[in-house]
């Protein structure tokens, strides 16, 4: 009879033995279900925390978000910092990330954000203290198992208070019934399956609407305002848009799908463990939502002469991002203002779409931010 109070009871050399053992006994679980989740809660995030010159760079290489401004003090005080700050999209991506553990850990996909607004500079070595409100909770039509839930987050310097930035977030989460199917990823997985990478549809060639498009698309001619000015004037004049795409792609590697988001605190299995996934549809650990935009936003700041960004909305992840995929950018130019911000830049509005190597959609977002002039 074995002693289970001794030291040593468990004989690890003894699979069967310690396979019964992990069956019987109980799992801590992590993370909430959408049943926990009830409109107006608030909930602290305790974690913190604090944006590293390291993460910084790390996270500004590993997305080809190569901006100087960020990194070296000459640029950063020519661009109007102190020195050389937090880039906008890791801090977003710390500020979510530490509230991966209470919102989202329990799994389900992060189907859209919007309302991204910056409201301060942050520097590396702030400590973050972020907090998120319930803003909405629904049960999902066409997922049982799911119900989905609006937060909104607002990210703050711990030691002033200062609000750094806010959004506000949408998730499917799962209920807290057994999970039978996971829905849209069906057709996905289904195209993957058999090599193809095509979403069936389901309406005969004959069938398929001709595409609406304008007859001529305009690309600006540099990166300036007055380049993305002077394009959608061009378009308008001659019922054309100004939308281009962006010839840099990032193939997805396990530094960018596991590394990344687990240096924001992100503990969402669905990047990190292959174990799990591996019975989802996707069939491996996906992107954090959050990697990818940066890196298609990357793309379109690499053709153009960024010097702030504003605003974020309407953001949506269209399809999961795997291990091995390659993201490209497109951008569409909606809407310039040469009256917003200082002297030597103007405002333009952007509508980014990231897609992958078979031209699939995987993220698409209004981005308005500040342009230098030329
Ligand atoms: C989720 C999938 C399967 C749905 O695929 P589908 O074709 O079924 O999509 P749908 O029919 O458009 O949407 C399903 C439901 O979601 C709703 N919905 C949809 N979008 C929004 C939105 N923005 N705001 C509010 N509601 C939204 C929509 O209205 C609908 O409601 P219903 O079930 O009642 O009919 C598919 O879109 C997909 O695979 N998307 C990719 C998701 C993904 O990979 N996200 C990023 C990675 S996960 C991540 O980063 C994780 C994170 C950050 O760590 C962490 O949250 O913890």
């Amino acid at each position: 009879m074995t002693d289970w109070s001794a030291p040593d009871a468990i004989d690890c050399a003894d699979e069967q033995v310690f396979q019964t053992l992990l069956d019987r006994v109980e799992t801590r679980e992590k993370g909430n279900y959408f049943e926990y989740f009830a409109e107006g809660d608030e909930i602290h995030h305790d974690p913190g925390l604090r944006l590293s010159q390291h993460g910084n760079e790390e996270w500004m290489g590993q997305t080809l978000n190569h901006d100087p401004a960020y990194w070296r003090p000459d640029d950063a005080r020519e661009r109007g910092f102190d020195e050389p700050p937090a880039h906008p999209d890791y801090l977003l991506a710390c500020v979510m990330g530490i509230t991966v553990e209470d919102l989202s850990e329990k799994g389900g996909y992060f189907l859209g954000r919007t309302d991204v607004t910056f409201h301060r500079t942050a520097y590396p070595g702030t400590e973050l203290d972020v907090t998120s409100t319930v803003v909405d909770t629904r049960t999902s039509s066409s997922r049982p198992d799911y119900g989905i839930v609006t937060w909104e987050s607002v990210g703050r310097d711990r030691e002033t208070g200062e609000e750094l930035v806010a959004y506000e977030r949408t998730n499917m989460i799962p209920r807290r019934e057994p999970v039978a199917s996971d829905g849209g990823e069906r057709q996905r997985s289904a195209a993957r399956a058999d090599g193809s990478g095509a979403v069936a549809d389901e309406s005969s060639p004959s069938e398929a609407a001709t595409p609406d498009l304008p007859s001529t698309l305009v690309a600006p001619e540099g990166g300036t305002f007055e380049d993305f000015r002077v394009a959608l004037e061009r378009a308008r004049d001659n019922g054309a848009a100004v939308a281009y795409r962006h010839e840099r792609g990032r193939t997805m590697d396990e530094r960018l799908v596991a590394g990344l988001p687990l240096a924001t605190l992100n503990t969402a299995r669905q990047h990190h463990n292959r174990d799990v996934m591996a019975d989802s549809p996707s069939g491996d650990i996906v992107a954090y939502g959050d990697v990818t935009r940066s890196i298609a936003l990357a793309h379109a700041r690499s053709d153009e002469a960024t010097f702030r960004e504003r605003r974020f909305e309407n953001e949506r992840f269209h399809d999961f991002v795997t291990l091995g995929d390659t993201i490209y950018g497109f951008s569409r130019v909606l809407d310039c203002d040469g009256e917003a911000g200082p002297d030597h830049t103007g405002a333009v509005t952007f509508e980014h779409v990231a897609f992958n190597q078979d031209s699939t959609p995987v993220y698409s977002g209004r981005r308005t931010a500040l342009i230098t002039r030329q």
